[in-house]
């Protein structure tokens, strides 16, 4: 069976932003930290695989566009910043006038992904048109989306993603191919994300981080301590009454 070259595509919103809904547990120099470094993951892993006919960081971040050049991978402007449909949208139109193959949405918020689950997901996408689609593995949002053209597929990011690109692949007439990857599943954005994340260690700049700025150390004492007064609160409840 033929392969369709896929580009991969990073969206990546300005770190300044990035991460709000870890707002109880990270200041917003850690969240911005965190996202670089995230993203440094992601990259590393893109822009070294053999898989891949190139890679796309879709940004106006000043740091992620140096990051993108040092590591040889091109950069499409997204100062409208209007969200991850307008970002993807503007990438697959960028690549649909280049006549490229195919893209590989992947966000930047995926530190666990390898070169061999991008040579797995390369493998399973087939010739244009198709869909190969990984769901999140907790929260119904879609980690990878591979499509050829790349144009083919009406973006649905947001809510319930995985489901509504599923849908919308079905509609053309497309039966997508779904692929369970576990570290792909993994992306990091809600507080218990970070907790599962900080349980094993991992040998990721986004996890080097975390330990060296002291930030795995205080929120395991955070995590203890949310443990220990959800054990505590019958107690208390009993001794009120
Ligand atoms: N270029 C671009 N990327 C975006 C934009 N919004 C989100 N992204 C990227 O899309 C991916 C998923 O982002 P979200 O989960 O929506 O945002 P987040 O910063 O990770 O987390 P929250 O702030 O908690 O929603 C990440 O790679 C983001 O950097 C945007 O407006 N432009
Ligand atoms: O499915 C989506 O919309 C993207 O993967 C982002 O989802 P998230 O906001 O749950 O990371």
């Amino acid at each position: 069976m033929k392969r369709a070259l896929l580009w991969a595509v990073v969206p990546v919103k300005s770190f300044a932003c990035a991460k709000q809904r870890l707002m109880s547990l990270l200041s917003s120099q850690e969240r911005a930290g965190l996202a670089r470094a995230m993203f440094e993951d992601v990259l590393r892993v893109l822009a070294h695989s053999p898989h891949l006919a190139g890679t796309i960081v879709v940004t106006s971040d000043a740091d992620a566009i140096a990051i993108a050049h040092a590591a040889g991978v091109g950069v499409l402007d997204d100062s409208a910043n209007a969200g991850l449909v307008p970002a993807v949208q503007l990438a697959a139109q960028h690549l649909a006038c280049a006549k490229r193959a195919g893209m590989l949405v992947v966000p930047a918020d995926l530190p666990l992904i390898t070169a061999a689950d991008i040579e797995l997901i390369a493998l399973a996408h087939q010739v244009s048109p198709s869909i190969t689609l990984v769901a999140a593995s907790n929260d119904g949002g879609t980690n990878a989306l591979a499509c050829s053209p790349p144009a083919a597929l009406p973006f649905c990011f947001g809510e319930d993603s995985f489901r509504r690109h599923r849908d919308a692949a079905l509609s053309l007439g497309l039966v997508p191919r779904v692929l369970t990857l576990p570290r792909f599943g993994r992306d990091i954005d809600r507080p218990d994300d970070l907790f599962a994340f900080l349980q094993h260690p991992s040998p990721t700049r986004s996890y080097a981080y975390l330990t060296n700025r002291g930030i795995a150390q205080r929120l395991r004492h955070r995590q203890l301590e949310r443990t220990e007064f959800t054990r505590a609160e019958p107690v208390a409840l009993y001794q009120k009454g």
